[in-house]
């Protein structure tokens, strides 16, 4: 397929707002100072913005996927008030331990598994190795190696970073507000 287009994916707790431990209500949703002018400006640099987020507290029971959808549609429509449109949004509602029985799974999409980047490939026409993928978490490191992704950025926003996780990043930033310079100064 022809104009395959670059992405950033983008996990979301820790990455886009403060994981607070499984945030499901507007209340709790707090975005990180200065992602959403760096959203603004990685869509004028051509890039699709594409969510990835395990979203494990509905196999858990902590709450619903209609919880979850509610919460998506008002993150969704916040971004999109700042000129930000999200290309993609792509959880994982399973947990092999789960409680809820529908959700108790082991699955393809939950990282460290490649499935939701790799659906956005497919459904999007992405040209992985052009991305990035920004996450908090070793995870999200090791999802975005088995999917192709070209470059992978481990952020100190979210989960306190050892040396493990940080094996698996090509290069760790502060937050994902540092990403359009980095890349800028990269392409010089
Ligand atoms: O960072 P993303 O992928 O957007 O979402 C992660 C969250 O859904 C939750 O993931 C859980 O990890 P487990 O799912 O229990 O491993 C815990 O780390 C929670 O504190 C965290 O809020
Ligand atoms: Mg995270
Ligand atoms: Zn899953």
């Amino acid at each position: 397929m022809t104009n395959k287009i670059p992405a950033i994916f983008l996990d979301r707790d820790g990455t886009i707002n403060i994981d607070h431990g499984f945030v499901h209500q507007i209340d709790d949703f707090q975005f990180i100072d200065g992602v959403i002018e760096a959203m603004q400006e990685l869509k004028k640099m051509g890039y699709a913005l594409v969510v990835v987020t395990n979203q494990s507290g509905i196999a858990r029971g902590k709450y619903t996927e209609d919880q979850f959808m509610q919460l998506t549609e008002w993150m969704d429509w916040s971004l999109a008030d700042r000129d930000v449109e999200l290309d993609g949004i792509y959880f994982c509602p399973h947990h092999p331990e789960g409680s809820v029985a529908e959700y108790a799974q082991v699955c393809d999409c939950r990282k460290p598994k490649p499935g939701m980047l790799l659906s956005g490939q497919e459904q999007l026409n992405i040209d992985m190795a052009a991305s990035y993928m920004v996450g908090d978490k070793r995870e999200d490191m090791l999802a975005a190696q088995a999917a192709g992704v070209g470059h992978k950025i481990l952020v100190r926003s979210g989960q306190p970073i050892d040396e493990t996780a940080q094996e698996t990043a090509d290069v760790v930033l502060n937050s994902l507000a540092e990403l359009p310079a980095f890349i800028k100064n990269a392409a010089k």
